[in-house]
């Protein structure tokens, strides 16, 4: 019996969940078509890998590991919300909490001591960061806002904050050294296996990865990012900062890249604050305090010393902060800088963020000041730097006018950076590492490196290219708009990725079709200067591009990512629909603990849920999934025409009471509809009850915001207290189940 697999994740995400889910259950329930739960929350993927350390009653599903099996059945039809990629804080607080409540989950083991410590520290380690969105991607991406989205932002457009042309906000990216400078490609003539080593200059060889096996046609490339250099450039930054008076914000993706990234926070951390690790070296790592993990960390790890020695070190730290640059901050009034968490902020979103906000971030003051974004490795910081400049030109962009930027992106089976973490290493001692061909002996790629330099390894196989290359005529065809493939041929990785998208290009008609390949800084500015005109141009990049594209352009074209329909056509012929592009909001979750308001915009679930719908009516010759389909995308229309999406302030609508008007937009679409008359037979009566109790519900919901809510957790909470909270309407409920 083919279902809708719909995905319980975390945070605002999965609040919403506990309102929406009994909805659509109950709308489609009439049809057949079954919609099943898949818990993928970072909880219950900790606690679907630790079976051994639970009882019978604490063990649960892995779900996740389903899920990749599902999504590789032509019949899958999977809808994705976003979930936590866990940073090791989150991951430390996550089993704290578990252990609390009674599970006995080992610690994460930082340093592990022995076997069994290594053999945990490698479960953690595979459940963390960007774990699940590449086992479920088996497919390449396509992200749009859609035309209803595009009008509503048109007629109604969000705050953009104004550009000067004096402001002195820039992006810092490294001239040499970095990933994009050391990088080194091949593309394999034929399938074989391969053997990572570290062959050290004192004659011991470290084997860093025994055998990977490649396909024919696979793309591969390693790189370094050498610390010597990075370190520098660190420096520089910091006094270019605190002199041309800007603030530093560091702008990673330590969730998605989460054995490079991770280091290099902690590089920056170790910088700013190196008259403090220099003088505490020893005690701070007897406390076991990690600069990758942030100043935060450091600062928790600091209340396990006696008082005064705690004092003393704070102090320095205080000290430290007050004679370097102003650090951008993630929240001045908690006092927590750029600094704290390396995973509160990520490039994707942050850098757009800044950029609508005239360049600007917040400073200890709470006010918003120029801002010195750094990015160390240069492979992609380019495209930001252009937009940078472009507003300093043009001023900022206007969403009443400018046009759309549709994404096209390489993902599929781990392609490109997603996944390389098995692949990168924090280089142990001075060397040479080598990419040997276990069959030939060969040895295919090879870079000199130093103590604490990162290496990395990525791949892309064949098979995904020809798919987006595919895609990307597709989505060109369809839309009659300029599709522009963002690769530079300064980069060894694009070099290759290049010629077969010239090749794969031969494959298709592509007669008038406007197809350029363009490096990622002139792909910024020929989307642009489009752009502003009010005309559209398709991004086809790779899966970083992919990442920081479907953030930026939504953000600055529709206020947020939320709103994006984001589709993924499995290569084995199922369906993943991922909600939005955006994250999992934890600011969210905390203004819903504290006020009773959730400002999660549900849109991207709407939207994604509609083209599953459609989906599935075609994979099942379904008619009632096309109506249901059909009236949903009215609702959702309506929703935003009508000003029924959350509103930021309590007392307004928040995301509660989206969801029941667009319970009752739809109902009153399958009502008016003349293509079923059982649908139209049922809905009608639904419709009239929705109708006559409007305002008794929108009361019932909004009454409900003002004070606290206990959840019963964060990672964990208590599912009967979160739908309690997300369902405080009886009216409602009462008519959900009449149905
Ligand atoms: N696909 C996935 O599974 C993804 C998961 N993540 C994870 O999400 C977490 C947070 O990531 P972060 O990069 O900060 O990105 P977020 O998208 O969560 O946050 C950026 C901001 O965007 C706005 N926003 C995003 N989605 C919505 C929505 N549905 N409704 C209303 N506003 C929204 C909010 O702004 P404001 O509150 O100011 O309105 C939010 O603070 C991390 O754990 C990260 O790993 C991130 C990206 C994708
Ligand atoms: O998987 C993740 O951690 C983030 C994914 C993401 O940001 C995206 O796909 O846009
Ligand atoms: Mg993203």
């Amino acid at each position: 019996m083919p279902k809708i697999l719909y995905t319980k994740t975390d945070e605002a995400p999965a609040l919403a969940t506990q309102s929406f889910l009994p909805i659509v259950k109950a709308f489609t329930k009439t049809t057949g078509i079954q919609v099943e739960t898949k818990d993928i929350s970072l909880a219950a993927r900790i606690l679907a890998v630790f079976p051994d350390f639970l009882t019978e009653d604490q063990k649960v599903s892995n779900d996740l590991e389903e899920l990749g099996r599902a999504a590789k059945n032509p019949q899958a039809n999977i809808i994705k919300l976003p979930n936590i990629s866990a940073s090791i804080p989150q991951l430390n607080e996550v089993i704290s909490e578990l252990q609390n409540k009674g599970y006995a989950l080992p610690n994460y083991p930082d340093e592990p001591k022995n076997d069994a410590e290594k053999e945990i520290k490698s479960r953690y380690d595979k459940i963390k960061g960007s774990a699940v969105n590449p086992i479920l991607r088996e497919g390449n991406s396509d992200r749009r806002a859609p035309k209803a989205v595009k009008n509503y932002a048109k007629k109604n457009p969000h705050t953009m904050g104004a550009w000067s042309a004096d402001s002195k906000t820039h992006v810092a990216t490294m001239e040499h050294g970095d990933f994009k400078a050391n990088e080194k490609s091949i593309t394999l003539p034929h399938a074989t296996s391969i053997r990572i080593e570290l062959q050290k200059t004192d004659g011991t060889t470290v084997v860093l990865k025994e055998k990977l096996a490649l396909l024919e046609g696979e793309i591969i490339d390693a790189t370094i990012m050498s610390k010597k250099a990075l370190l520098s450039f660190l420096k520089e930054q910091l006094k270019d900062a605190k002199e041309k008076g800007v603030l530093f914000s560091l702008h990673m993706k330590a969730t998605m890249m989460k054995v490079s990234d991770p280091i290099i926070f902690g590089h920056a951390v170790k910088t700013f604050f190196a008259d403090v690790f220099a003088k505490y070296d020893t005690l701070l790592a007897s406390i076991g305090a990690n600069a990758n993990d942030g100043l935060e960390n450091l600062l928790n790890k600091l209340k396990e010393l006696p008082e005064d020695k705690r004092k003393e070190i704070e102090a320095d730290i205080e000290n430290a902060i007050a004679n370097g640059p102003a650090l951008a901050m993630v929240n001045s009034e908690k006092g927590i800088t750029n600094l704290h968490v390396p995973s509160d902020v990520i490039i994707d979103a942050s850098m757009p963020a800044m950029i609508r906000n005239s360049g600007k971030m917040w400073n200890a003051k709470g006010e918003l000041q120029d801002t010195k974004a750094v990015i160390p490795d240069s492979s992609y910081a380019g495209i930001y730097s252009a937009t940078i400049d472009f507003c300093k030109k043009h001023g900022a962009f206007d969403p009443t006018t400018m046009g759309t930027v549709p994404n096209v992106g390489l993902m599929a089976q781990k392609a490109e950076e997603y996944g390389s973490h098995d692949k990168t290493f924090e280089i142990v001692g001075d060397g040479v590492v080598k990419v040997i061909d276990i069959n030939s002996g060969k040895t295919l790629i090879e870079h000199t490196v130093e103590k604490g330099d990162i290496w990395r390894m990525c791949q892309v196989k064949d098979a995904p290219i020809q798919d987006w290359v595919k895609l990307a005529v597709s989505r060109a065809r369809a839309t009659n708009i300029p599709a522009i493939f963002w690769l530079d041929q300064d980069r060894a990785h694009d070099i290759e990725l290049t010629k077969k998208v010239n090749t794969y290009l031969g494959d298709h008609d592509i007669s008038g079709l406007e197809i350029k390949i363009l490096s990622p800084i002139e792909a910024t500015n020929y989307t642009l200067k489009r752009l502003i005109k009010g005309e559209d141009t398709i991004s086809v990049s790779g899966n970083v591009l992919r990442d920081y594209l479907t953030d930026l352009f939504p953000i600055l074209e529709v206020g947020t990512s939320a709103k994006m329909l984001s589709i993924v056509p499995l290569m084995n012929g199922g369906g993943l629909f991922e909600t939005g592009a955006g994250g999992s909001a934890p600011k969210h979750v905390e203004q819903f603990l504290e006020e009773g308001h959730l400002r999660w915009d549900s849109l991207g679930e709407f939207m994604a849920l509609g083209v599953s719908l459609e989906f599935y009516g075609e994979k099942n010759n379904s008619p009632k999934a096309q109506v249901l389909a059909d009236a949903l995308d009215i609702a959702t229309e309506k929703l935003l025409d009508n000003g029924k999406s959350p509103s930021r302030k309590v007392n307004e609508i928040d995301t509660r009471g989206s969801h029941f008007y667009l319970a009752l937009y739809w109902a009153q679409a399958l009502a008016e509809q003349n293509e079923d008359a059982e649908l139209k037979s049922l809905f009608t009566k639904v419709s009239e009850a929705l109708n006559t109790n409007e305002s008794k519900i929108a009361t019932e919901l909004i009454n409900d915001q003002g004070t606290p809510k206990d959840i019963g957790g964060y990672y964990l909470p208590d599912s009967d207290l979160i739908s309690k909270a997300m369902r405080p309407s009886d009216t409602f409920n009462g008519i959900l189940a009449s149905i």
